[in-house]
């Protein structure tokens, strides 16, 4: 696909800026697993990621007032290298499973690449980019089940009834949204400058709200890991600029490409 680096552009209505980053590659990234809920760290290569992302919003003179990211150690180890990076390591940081990755259920600690072989790429594409058609579910066959289920990071929530075990897309933006709507609205309007750390399918959801995505184009949005992009917003929460990553154009395509391509079975 190409590369929406800067969609609509007038800047002189922007009111609000906020910036989001995909954590840096994770262990599972590099092995090419279904990851999800599953907490795998970052890999070597997603640390230098995180520090690199760090390192453009400082060129960029970014500084923030409060950061938002998930429960989930790759995006919260992300975090820490941005602000590590831009001197503001003392920034409130707050941590919600509201922004955790989509549960990939039933795939979670599965090879993308072997399920494509198994399945066809073509239904491991609908498992991945449908909008709103699940993987299939997490049973208490699934290796990662009670590590997941027990995890002591849920005790706030979660609760035991809203605990997914699977999410589409459209699952993952019905518990998602909520936050955005609830948490990071009234602090943009409050002035504050935001940052969120979290993940390819928790942010896919969020740039399908702010820029009004059908449900088909979204399908072709694959975020890149640890490049930060920057939305400035209207009076209204209206994208004047969408999406606009802090890389230069062909590095931020060819990050998206491969991701798209983690889903091919070779
Ligand atoms: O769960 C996962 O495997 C990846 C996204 O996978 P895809 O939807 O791109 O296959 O999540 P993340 O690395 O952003 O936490």
């Amino acid at each position: 696909m190409s590369c929406p680096c800067s969609g609509k552009t007038d800047p002189k209505q922007a009111k609000y800026t906020i910036v989001m980053v995909r954590h840096g590659e994770s262990e599972w990234n590099q092995k090419n697993l279904f990851c999800g809920w599953y907490d795998a760290n970052l890999s070597e290569k997603g640390q230098q990621e995180a520090a690199n992302a760090g390192k453009a919003l400082k060129d960029a003179g970014y500084k923030f007032d409060i950061a938002h990211t998930s429960v989930l150690t790759r995006a919260q180890k992300t975090l820490e290298a941005i602000l590590k990076e831009i001197g503001q390591t003392d920034l409130p940081v707050e941590k919600t499973w509201r922004l955790n990755e989509r549960h990939y259920g039933g795939l979670t600690g599965l090879n993308k690449a072997e399920t494509a072989a198994k399945y066809g790429e073509e239904q491991v594409q609908i498992w991945r980019r449908s909008f709103d058609v699940p993987p299939p579910p997490m049973d208490e066959e699934n290796p990662y089940y009670k590590t997941i289920l027990e995890d002591p990071r849920y005790a706030n929530g979660p609760k035991k009834e809203e605990f997914p075990m699977f999410e589409s897309l459209k699952l993952t933006i019905q518990r998602t949204l909520p936050y955005w709507n609830d948490v990071i609205v009234p602090q943009l309007k409050a002035g504050k400058r935001i940052l969120i750390a979290a993940h390819g399918n928790s942010l896919r959801g969020i740039v399908k709200h702010l820029d009004e995505m059908s449900d088909e184009a979204i399908m072709g949005l694959n975020l890149p890991t640890g490049i930060p992009f920057v939305y400035e917003l209207d009076a209204n929460l209206k994208p004047v600029v969408s999406m606009k990553f802090l890389g230069d154009e062909a590095t931020v395509k060819a990050a998206m490409e491969a991701v798209a391509a983690q889903g091919k079975s070779k």
